[in-house]
């Protein structure tokens, strides 16, 4: 899979830009600020239909613009495919995204067109931070993959709301209908349980992996495991045992105005040596941890999709030690790659096919291509 082209209208600092980016890695570097990540965040919004940072949409569109447009025109297996994200603040719809050139109704629609994996600093915090990055780690990997499972969640999510505001309606007026809580719970067991039971499955591929990385990236023979950890314990009948736990929690639902139960709540448990890292992990552990676990989403994407997703490398290589720099950038090879950096020393130069300065004009950015011939004679 491969972008071909990235162009982008008002988007954050940008006005107008077209990249032909190289099908191996691309280096970007400038100032903090200049521009970078913004870059990233665009092709992430193509493939996802999203950011990859917690910001409102709205946000993207340049101070003082109307709308803006990140657009990319991809080939892959199956040929070549243009995907457009146009960000119209003002309109109702806020948002609408164009697959060759058409709106489609559904953002279902787009998931696998373009299959990205991004690995940023704030990544390191898969480790020892709430369960809700990990859960978020899991669904935009799996989305990618998997359709119905992407649906899955959309619908967990919409019937989860209207279950959580029945609930608080309850606590507020003791005498509403409680009749419409057993509905609302028997239509949000079945989404639950397809996140379950794909979530388990996809853990167990990436936790094999990734104890293997881990064993190379850190030369030791230390043990990583994930584990998906469920509310629901069994393999069996999970909607039914979803439905009973919903009944069963229902009185400390109401007393909290939320639900407890559900794969909303669920974890992925991180250990070393059968230790949790969250615990005992030291900084060189949670780095090569959190490698790990990207480096495995990148190789079970391409396993189960059959093609090479897009990697994007935030800032990440300052992060890193040389070690597990030249073990992230050997293992990249065979994906097109996107590296954002403040120093461009901080990649090995050999290693880049196209490298980009960016740099900001009274907030105005600018992407300059350096010549091949003049990175690599300086290295
Ligand atoms: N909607 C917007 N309109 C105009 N400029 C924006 C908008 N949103 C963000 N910016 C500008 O984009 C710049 C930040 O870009 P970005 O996050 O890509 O920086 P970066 O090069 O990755 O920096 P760092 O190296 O610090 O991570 C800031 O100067 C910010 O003011």
């Amino acid at each position: 899979m491969l972008i071909e082209e990235l162009k982008l209208k008002n988007f954050r600092n940008y006005s107008e830009l077209t990249l032909h980016p190289h099908p191996g890695v691309n280096l970007y570097f400038g100032r903090n600020g200049s521009g970078k990540t913004n870059l990233l965040e665009a092709i992430h919004y193509c493939s996802l239909g999203r950011s990859h940072r917690i910001s409102n949409d709205a946000n993207a569109v340049k101070n003082g613009e109307a709308f803006a447009l990140s657009s990319v025109s991809i080939r892959n297996s199956l040929g070549q495919r243009e995907i457009a994200v146009r960000f119209h603040p003002d309109e109702t719809q806020k948002k609408s995204i164009l697959l060759d050139g058409k709106k489609i109704a559904k953002f279902s629609d787009m998931m696998g067109c373009l299959r990205c994996v991004i690995f940023s600093p704030e990544d390191l915090g898969l480790i020892k931070e709430g369960p809700s990055l990990r859960r978020r780690y899991l669904d935009m990997m799996i989305s990618q993959i998997n359709r119905g499972y992407f649906i899955a969640l959309q619908q967990y999510r919409t019937c989860m709301d209207q279950r959580n505001a029945l609930i608080r309606n309850l606590r507020a007026n003791s005498y509403a209908d409680t009749s419409m809580l057993s509905a609302f719970e028997e239509t949000m067991a079945a989404p639950a349980a397809v996140i379950i039971r794909e979530r388990r499955r996809i853990v167990s591929l990436l936790s094999e992996c990734a104890r293997e990385t881990y064993q190379r990236v850190s030369d030791t023979d230390e043990v990583f495991r994930m584990a998906y950890h469920s509310s629901v314990k069994e393999e069996t009948e999970i909607e039914e045992v979803l439905c009973r736990l919903f009944r069963e929690n229902r009185e400390d639902d109401i007393r909290m105005g939320f639900t407890s139960v559900g794969p909303h709540r669920d974890d992925l448990i991180l250990t070393l040596n059968k230790n949790q890292m969250k615990q005992f992990a030291s900084q060189g552990q949670i780095r090569t941890a959190a490698l790990s676990m990207k480096l495995s989403q990148m190789q079970i994407l391409r396993d189960q999709s059959g093609e090479e997703p897009v990697l994007l490398l935030d800032d990440v290589m300052s992060e890193l030690d040389r070690k597990r720099r030249a073990c992230l950038i050997g293992e990249i090879s065979s994906f097109q790659t996107f590296i954002t950096c403040a120093d461009r020393d901080d990649v090995d130069c050999e290693k880049v096919d196209k490298m980009w300065m960016v740099s900001a004009d009274a907030g105005e950015a600018k992407v300059e291509e350096i010549q091949n011939s003049e990175f690599r004679i300086q290295n």
